[in-house]
């Protein structure tokens, strides 16, 4: 009796998230080709934590720009999908600095990404009034970006990012003009607010203890032209606190590790 044909196993099934591979960026400038982005390849599973930490100028930026699409490969592939369905993806992203309309009041600019995408009045009061009240904002519903603190300023951008409701968000070192208590206070919105949606997040920090605290994995990249040098995974349980995970011996031990790695490529670049 002849034996039924073996099953054939065609392209294996890209997951759901954020799969890259050999992503290259080229520039041309006045004075040559730059190469920021080399060769990079990675991937985010759905509804994960990544961060990217490396040198300045080592093609952070430049690797965001391109997952959100405003900046298109010189080669390479960037898939982007979710599990439950094959609809476009979409996504808000958040940057260092400000971002928000001085002539709109808090709301308003925490509703803008709704109100363009013309969602019912409903979703938008409950969007925004939840994000608003997450991020402590609400007795500041009626503030102009001038009437606020920088941290305050940042705050309206998250809630704003997650009022959106996107699949994917791209944070773009939104803490780094923060002082320290600012920081460590909206890390923990952040952490807060990420835990109960558990949407994918790519986010970009200069800062070690920024990318370990906040993370499911940690990619750290070298020096331009900018390659993924090691990627580690972040064990520790969430929810997560900030505060507690600096009393944690391993945490301590985690950031050593990472500045070992970290450290080569950033004395390159300072040289
Ligand atoms: N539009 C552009 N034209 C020419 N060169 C560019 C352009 N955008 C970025 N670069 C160069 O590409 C390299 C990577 O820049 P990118 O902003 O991605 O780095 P980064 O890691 O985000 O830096 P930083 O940490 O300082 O923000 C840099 O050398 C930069 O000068």
């Amino acid at each position: 009796m002849p034996r039924p044909a073996p099953t054939m196993t065609t392209e294996p099934a890209i997951e759901a998230g954020i799969t890259v591979r050999d992503l290259v960026k080229t520039f041309s400038t006045d004075s040559g080709t730059v190469t920021a982005v080399d060769n990079v390849s990675l991937h985010v599973p759905e509804g994960s934590f990544f961060t990217i930490v490396g040198p300045s100028g080592c093609g952070k930026t430049t690797i965001i720009r391109m997952l959100a699409g405003l900046e298109s490969p010189t080669s390479g592939q960037i898939d982007v999908r979710k599990s439950d369905s094959d609809g476009p993806v979409t996504n808000s992203m958040v940057f260092q600095g400000d971002s928000l309309f001085p002539w709109m009041t808090v709301w308003d600019n925490a509703a803008y990404g709704l109100a363009m995408r013309r969602a019912p009045r409903s979703v938008i009061r409950d969007q925004v009034g939840h994000y608003l009240d997450k991020t402590g904002l609400t007795k500041f519903a009626k503030a102009y970006p001038h009437q606020l603190s920088g941290g305050m300023r940042q705050r309206v951008s998250i809630a704003r990012a997650f009022a959106n409701d996107p699949d994917v968000f791209y944070m773009d070192e939104p803490f780094s003009a923060l002082d320290e208590q600012n920081k460590t206070i909206l890390q923990e919105e952040l952490l807060r607010t990420w835990e109960e949606s558990r949407k994918t997040v790519v986010f970009i920090t200069h800062s070690v203890d920024e990318a370990v605290t906040l993370g499911d994995q940690v990619m750290i990249m070298t020096a331009r032209p900018g390659r993924v040098k090691t990627l580690v995974d972040i064990p520790f349980e969430r929810p997560r606190s900030v505060l507690e995970l600096r009393r944690q011996p391993e945490y301590g031990e985690m950031i050593y590790d990472i500045w070992g790695s970290l450290k080569d490529e950033v004395m390159g670049t300072a040289a």
